[in-house]
Parts: C-alpha cells; structure tokens; sequence
C-alpha cells in the first residue's frame, strides 16, 4: 500500500494582511451558552449503532443490512460512497503523512505601519500588541498562508497504472484529478516546476497539463519541456497545457482579441479518437483569452468555435491530444467522454483503481491524531463543517465541543435553527457565542471584500480561542488544560480560490483558508480539505446526517457582510436580511430549493436608483438575485427561474422592504463572473 503525497505551497508571500490594531483584543463580547442534549457526545439510533455515526460504504453487506434496517432514511442498494483523501499538516520542522492536520506559521518580514517599512518577527510579535502607539493605525504585513501538504490518496497497489496532473495554476486541477479517478484511474497532481524526468521516475502511463493563468508566450510564463513528449508518454493538454503542447512542438498561439467565458459551441470538422460520438454543436465551458492559431506539425485538427480557429487537435501516434475548454468542469457537455477517450483509446490507460473508504480512512487517522486531547469543532450550520464535526465526533466522541459563532451576518431565523436542528441530530455538545458587535465594531466602514475576509477570519479565530478558554474553565475540575484541535469545514474550492495551489491566481481569501491570522494557536484539524461538496454531501449521507442538514444551500462564512456591497452595518443588514428571507420563502414555496444550487441576495448598499412609489418619487437601493445551479461552486450557472417566481420575488421584495425599490436578476455564468458579489 503505497501512499502519495503532494505538498502545494500556497500562494507566496504576495498577500498583504492588514491587521487593525484596536484597544481590546481577547474576548468574545456577550453571552457564551452551552446548549447539549447528550453527556457522551453520541445519541444511539434503535439499532444501536450512533446517530450521525458512520454507515458502512458497502451496500448489501450484513453491517450495511442491518443498519439500512434500523433507518426509514437509508434506501437499500444506496450506492456505496468510498474516496481516498487525508490530508497532511505541514508544521515547522516536521511533516506528517497520513493525517488531517493543518497549521499555519507566520514568516520573518518586512511589516508596514501606515505604509511605512517595519520589521516584525512573527511569533507574535511584540508590535501586534494593542499599545497606544498603534492604536487606531494599520499595521499591513506580507502573508505567507501555510504550506499544506495533501496526501491526495493510496494506492491499492502498485500495478495500477497512475496519471500525473501537471498543475500549471489551474482552478481545476484537483477537478481534472477527481474525473480521472472517477473513470477508475488513479491521478496525482505535481506542480509545473517539477522537472521532467521526476515526473517520468514515477512512470506514468499518462500525463495531463492543466489550464493556468499566463500567456504561453508571456515572460516568465511556465513552459513545457519539450523533453515530455520526446519520452513517449501520452500527454492530454487542456485550455492553457493545450496551448503549451502546441507551442513546444512547434504550433503557434496567439491572443486573438477575441475571449470565450463560459458556454460556447463547438464544431466538430473530425471526430477522430478524442471527440468519438460527439457531434458538432456541443456546449462546452471555455474561460481563456489565448488561442492556438495553427496546430503543429502532424496533429489533427478535431474542432473550433467561430472564436477559436484550433480548439481541439490529436495526433494519436504519438499519443497527444488537448482541448482548449475545459471538458473536467461538468458544465461541458461530454466532458468525461473527452477524458476517457484520451485515457482509454489514446494512451491505453486500464480503468482499475477503485478508491478505498474516506469516512473510516478520515475517522482513524483524527482519532491517532487527537488522542485523548480535547478537540473544538468550528460549527456553522453548513454541510461542510456539519460533516466534518460528525466524522470528528465519531472518532473522539465527547472530546468534542462545537462552537458556533452568531456574528451578526447571519440570515434571518439562522442561529436559532443551527442551536435546535444540530444539537437535535447529533447531541453533540455545542458552545453558542453571541459576537455580533464585536465582528461589527472591527467591520465599521470597511469596503474592501478582502479586507472584509481578513477581519473576519481574525475574529473568528479570536472568539474561538476564548472559547476554548471557555471551556477549559467550564471543565475545570476534569483536568482539561487546552484545547490544541479547531476543526473547520474547509473544502477544496476554499483552498483553491485562496490562492492554495502552485501558482494558481488569488481570487478570494476565504476566511477559514487565506483570512486566518498569522499567529494561530489551534493546530487545524480539516479533514474534508481536499473534497468538493457533492463528495461532501455524500459523506453526509452516508453519515446519516438529516437531509435538509445535507441539501442545504451553502452560505458563506462571512455571511451577509460579503452580500452587501459596500460598508456593512445593522441598518443595511437589517434591509439584504428582509429581501433575502423572502426569496429564500418563495423559493421553498415554489418547490424548488434542490433546482438551485445557492441564492445569494446582494444588497448594492452604494447604489441608488430613482423609483416611483405611491405616487411619490423614492430614492432607493437594488437588490440583486443570483441563483445558480453548480455541482461543485467551481463553475457555476445562472438558474432559469420561472418568470412566476421572480416576478412573486420581485413584488414582495419592493412592496415590504421600504428602502428597496429595484430588483435585477444577475443572468452571468462562473466564469466570467463569481457566485458571490464580493
Ligand atoms: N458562524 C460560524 N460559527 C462557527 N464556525 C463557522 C461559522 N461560519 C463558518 N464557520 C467555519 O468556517 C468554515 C467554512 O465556512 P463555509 O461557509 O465555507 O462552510 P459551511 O458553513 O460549513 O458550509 P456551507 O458552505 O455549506 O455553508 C465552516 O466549515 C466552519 O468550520
Ligand atoms: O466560507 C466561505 N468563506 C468565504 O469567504 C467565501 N466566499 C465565497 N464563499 C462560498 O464559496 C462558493 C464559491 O463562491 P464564489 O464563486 O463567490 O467564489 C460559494 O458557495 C460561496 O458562497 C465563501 N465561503
Ligand atoms: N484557463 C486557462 O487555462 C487560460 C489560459 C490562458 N491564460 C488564456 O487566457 O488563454
């Protein structure tokens, strides 16, 4: 049993951290409650077997039987879910394999005071104190996020045949990853700058070139090494590694002028191998501003859109191909298709990697880990971290408190229904904090999304950490003398979209992965870090979480503070809270709630727009609805609500929400556009 590692430093220290230095650091404002059915952490279903615990994956076995029995939600033959990951904590001076821990370390640097070079150390250093020198002023300093090694599966055995994903900044390089192994071939992601005959030591069978976001022809821009495809190895390109192969063997690439984001059609002259069965008009995703302009010698060209002249090619015997879409993303029509004709019927590849079972994998290697230390579980009421603190709870039982932080960003009735609906389906013990001034006070007149992220994420960790004072305290007696684990339910787009690849572009710190502050104390404990959401939903599943618990639209961490472009405070949040429950009523009434994936409602805080109410001239802000249908939040669509519907949003959004007199509905796909506004 063989298992591969792969470490993705993320972004280098190109972030700036800004940190607003107040008066009084520390403690979570207001009540802190302990809510709890349950002294053991576990409530016992009928069978016996815990509720929230784990099924096991194989349908049919006796286990699987008599489980199935003891429960009116499991549907017998349910298909069995069972995925390698752990991932790896990297901590300075020593790395471990196996694992799911993670933890940050903060870089020596050059700090900026008001803008002003100042050097800090970073343990904590003393400049980051609250001392009336710098009260009030900005300290920004570089961020370097920490080094996060992802153990990305094991490998059943060694005769399996292995596909190298050379990640060259890719959003989707653990995408086109996980399709492979969908088609049952086991997939390691390397980075770009691993040279060539590494990659080769490892005897691929295949190799794929992921997108990336340089131009070929850039300075600087990553390159492949025409030494790749001298050796034999059958290479598959895709958007930006399709551009690179035509350029390192001689095609040409350009930038056109003329951009593809999204959906687009393509025609297809030839089928040949790669494109077998599909036929012209087929709707693929496409994001690139380049264009391979001439194919080199001895490839075929396979297809093109009326922007594209080459958009896919295949020279078959040497193995080679590439596509300038993105077949990985599941919007593209065919997409696996694509894939497998590549790994099949090009480079011969045998589909026999079956992936082994991620629950009890996840639940052994948190219960070595943890040992019978204390353990919090940062709790939001989302899927992610309610998965994740249901599969930590199965490994240490009532070692585990769950935190759940009421930040003032929430929508309306949600921290009410996160304290009842939790605690009722797990019993876990769970610690409720009321922060909502101070998240507040530190967001007072702060525009910048990522600005907004960074607090956030720091004032999360600080109200976690007094939490775990908190319940250091509350132990007392029992001898608990720290907490050392935060569980988060950070998944792999939250780390991509951070920046956490080698070289990928930094969309949007989120506040678990790129917002977390420098001097953190917590080891992480992230054991869904390299999932996406439907894997997430079926480890829920397959935990026994609720459905309304496992199909529940996702909502940021953040909250409302990102929903609201502009500054935030308790008027505006009082007025998205209004708008946003009546879209979210209408939407359930109308039955459709699993045809959305999500349903941000954004309040253009900034914005005013002229309306006539009442006969009276009115003076008030938009409010913008953005459905979208998405499996995974990579790639996302705009949702074709009936006309009905957004007309009964429309009209009761502007009729009881005063200060609202516009509604628009935001028809942009991801990309060009994000799911949220900020
Ligand atoms: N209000 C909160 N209280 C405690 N922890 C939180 C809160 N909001 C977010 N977190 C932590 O940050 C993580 C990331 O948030 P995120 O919104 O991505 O995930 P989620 O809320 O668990 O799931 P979903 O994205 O489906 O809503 C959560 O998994 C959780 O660990
Ligand atoms: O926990 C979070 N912290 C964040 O800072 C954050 N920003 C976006 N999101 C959620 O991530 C998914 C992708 O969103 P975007 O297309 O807007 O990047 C969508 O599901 C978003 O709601 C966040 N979640
Ligand atoms: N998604 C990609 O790989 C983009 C490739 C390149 N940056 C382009 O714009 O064409």
């Amino acid at each position: 049993m063989a298992s591969v590692r792969h470490c993705a430093r993320a972004s280098q220290v190109r972030n700036l951290v800004r940190e607003r230095v107040s008066g009084t650091p520390g403690s979570a404002k207001g009540r802190a409650r302990t809510t709890s059915n349950s002294t053991n952490g576990h409530r016992q279903g009928a069978s016996g077997f815990p509720v929230g615990g784990i099924v096991p994956t194989r349908p049919g076995s006796p286990a699987w039987r008599r489980f199935a029995s003891s429960r009116s939600d499991v549907v017998a033959g349910s298909p069995a879910w069972s995925v390698a990951r752990t991932s790896t904590s990297y901590r300075p001076g020593r790395s471990r394999t196996g694992s799911v821990y993670g933890a940050t370390r903060r870089p020596a640097g050059v700090a900026e005071l008001d803008g002003a070079p100042r050097r800090a150390s970073w343990r904590r250093p003393a400049n980051l104190q609250p001392a009336p020198l710098l009260r009030g002023r900005t300290l920004t300093y570089p961020r370097r996020p920490a080094k996060v090694c992802t153990t990305l599966g094991q490998v059943a055995d060694t005769s399996h045949d292995t596909v190298l994903v050379v990640d060259f900044g890719a959003q989707y390089a653990q995408l086109i990853a996980r399709r492979v192994r969908e088609a049952r071939v086991y997939s390691e992601i390397v980075p770009h700058t691993m040279p060539v005959q590494r990659m080769l030591d490892r005897k691929p069978k295949a190799i794929i070139l992921s997108g990336g976001p340089s131009s070929v022809y850039a300075e600087a821009a990553p390159s492949v090494d025409p030494a790749l495809f001298q050796a034999g190895v059958p290479a598959f390109g895709i958007c930006y590694g399709f551009q690179a192969m035509a350029r390192a063997l001689g095609g040409t690439v350009q930038r056109t002028g003329r951009s593809e984001f999204g959906r687009t059609q393509v025609a297809v002259d030839h089928q040949g191998v790669l494109l077998q069965g599909i036929e012209s008009g087929a709707n693929v995703w496409m994001s690139h501003g380049d264009s391979v302009t001439q194919a080199p010698a001895g490839f075929e060209v396979l297809a093109a859109t009326p922007d594209t002249p080459v958009a896919a090619f295949e020279d078959t015997a040497r193995g080679l191909a590439g596509v300038q879409w993105h077949p990985e993303v599941l919007h593209s029509e065919h997409g696996q298709a694509v894939l497998e004709h590549f790994l099949y019927g090009i480079a011969g590849v045998r589909p026999t990697w079956t992936m082994v079972n991620i629950v009890e994998e996840t639940v052994e290697a948190v219960r070595a880990r943890v040992g019978d230390k204390r353990v919090i579980c940062a709790l939001s009421g989302g899927v992610d971290s309610a998965v994740a603190a249901a599969l930590v709870q199965r490994a240490v039982g009532d070692q585990l408190t769950c935190v759940y932080v009421d930040h003032g960003l929430m929508r309306e009735g949600e921290s009410e229904q996160v304290e009842r609906d939790y605690v009722a389906a797990t019993g876990v013990d769970l610690h409720v904090v009321d922060a909502a001034d101070r998240f507040l006070t530190q967001l007072k007149g702060v525009e910048d999304p990522e600005e907004k992220r960074k607090i956030i994420g720091h004032e999360f960790i600080r109200v976690f950490e007094q939490a775990a004072r908190d319940i250091v305290a509350k132990a007392g007696a029992d001898g608990v003398e720290s907490v050392e684990f935060l569980v988060q339910g950070t998944l792999y787009p939250d780390v991509v979209e951070s920046g956490g690849g080698e070289g990928t572009a930094n969309i949007k710190s989120h506040h678990n992965v790129g917002g977390l502050p420098d001097d953190l104390q917590f080891t992480l404990v992230e054991p869904l870090r390299t999932l996406f959401k439907d894997e997430v939903r079926a480890v829920g599943e397959q935990l026994g979480l609720p459905p309304e618990m496992v199909w529940r639209h996702p909502f940021p961490g953040p909250g409302l503070a990102i929903r609201i472009v502009g500054a935030v405070d308790a008027e505006r949040l009082a007025i998205l809270r209004r708008a946003d429950a009546i879209a979210r009523a209408e939407l359930t009434a109308a039955g459709l709630d699993r045809d959305v994936w999500q349903f941000p409602v954004v309040l253009l805080a900034d914005v005013r727009s002229v309306g006539v109410q009442g006969d009276g001239r009115t003076y008030g802000h938009p409010i913008v609805l953005r459905p979208v249908s998405s499996e995974d939040a990579m790639t996302a669509d705009w949702s074709r609500l009936p006309y009905d519907v957004v007309e009964r949003i429309s009209t009761r959004i502007t009729n009881e929400v005063r200060e609202v007199n516009r509604v628009v509905l935001d028809v942009t796909s991801k990309p060009p556009g994000t799911i949220e506004w900020e």
